[in-house]
């Protein structure tokens, strides 16, 4: 395809030195139909070097700190009308709602959303899976929005970025750990939200020591929702919501085990209800790579569809 200079969208990744940065440059540096602007290793954490290549870009990128999105959108922001537009990584902007909240298969009318918004939030890696196998069954009345809900996942090291990466392979890190045991993990207010939930579910994280992949679990006591739902029925819920999404596959093969690895360096993500129908019992899981689906893949997908490029 040949493509004329003037026309191809600029885009700057702030950030691009980082995990998640180093993981979209890579995936985007394969399409020609956008220039990508760099910034010296020197002058990276230098806001004016930074604001210069806002100015240049159409499309900023943000794989940073929440504390330093913050300060990017003001750099960027105080561009005035030359301010490009911005995706942003981070946990800052997931619950604003001046940010379209950038998971396009998220219900009817999100990918239209991203497509014209000027400020699109990636979700988090573990949002992701939650809202994922929540939102659809929330919004077909199979999960009432109050149900008292726990999420349990499992992620690589990589979901804690350079600091997380550097301990496990230098130092070897823990084979597995729980985290966040103050309840309070930052991904809990997205998944409320985007998931159309009225009550905050209990999350429990944890990581093992393997680099990428991802498992999010959510356990089901059937007879506690409404008109006892079998498995079969949230598992079509899900298929018929997922029907025309390229990156979410909804699989009803029997499989006894799952692991984390299994997408890995791919940007799909594959969802499965599991049940004990005697018991009543049922377990909704997503499986994702946390830096695919759930971080770099998950952001070209949105700058496609900002761009213009997903057609
Ligand atoms: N890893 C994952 O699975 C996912 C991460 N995210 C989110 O993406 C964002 C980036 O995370 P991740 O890539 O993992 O983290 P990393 O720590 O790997 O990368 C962050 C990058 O930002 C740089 N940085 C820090 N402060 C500034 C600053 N003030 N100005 C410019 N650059 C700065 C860091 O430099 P230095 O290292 O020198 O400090 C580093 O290169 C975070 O908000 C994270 O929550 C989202 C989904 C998944
Ligand atoms: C293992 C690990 O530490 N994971 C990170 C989440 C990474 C992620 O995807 O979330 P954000 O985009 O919100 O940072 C954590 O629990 O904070």
């Amino acid at each position: 395809m040949v493509i004329q200079e003037s026309v191809v969208p600029t885009i700057f990744i702030d950030g691009e030195a980082g995990t998640t940065g180093l993981g979209i440059r890579q995936r985007l540096s394969g399409l020609p139909e956008v220039r990508l602007l760099s910034i010296p290793d020197a002058d990276r954490k230098n806001p004016a070097e930074r604001q210069k290549r806002m100015a240049e870009a159409d499309l900023i990128i943000l794989c940073l700190p929440d504390a330093a999105s913050r300060e990017a959108v003001a750099l960027a922001a105080a561009l005035g009308p030359d301010a490009p537009r911005v995706l942003d990584a981070s946990t800052a902007y997931r619950v604003d709602p001046d940010w379209a909240f950038g998971f396009p298969e998220l219900t009817a009318g999100q990918a239209d959303r991203i497509r014209a918004a000027t400020h699109v939030s990636n979700p988090g890696c573990y949002s992701t899976g939650a809202i994922a196998l929540l939102r659809p069954l929330v919004e077909a009345g199979k999960i009432a929005p109050h149900t008292p809900l726990t999420i349990n996942a499992v992620s690589g090291y990589s979901g804690g970025g350079r600091t997380m990466i550097e301990a496990h392979e230098a130092e070897g890190g823990p084979a597995f750990e729980l985290y966040a045991l103050g309840l309070g993990h930052k991904h809990v207010p997205e998944i409320e939200i985007q998931a159309g939930l009225s009550r905050p579910p209990v999350f429990v994280p944890s990581v093992g020591h393997f680099r990428q992949g991802m498992l999010v679990s959510i356990p089901l006591h059937l007879d506690t929702l409404p008109r006892c739902p079998t498995a079969a029925e949230l598992t079509e819920v899900l298929a018929a919501h997922y029907a025309g999404a390229h990156e979410i596959e909804v699989s009803a093969e029997p499989i006894g085990s799952l692991r984390p690895e299994a997408l890995n360096d791919t940007n799909r993500m594959s969802l499965r209800v599991f049940s004990h129908p005697e018991r009543r019992h049922a377990l909704l899981v997503a499986q994702l790579d946390n830096l695919g689906k759930g971080a770099s893949g998950a952001a070209v997908q949105n700058v496609k569809l900002m761009l213009g490029l997903d057609g």
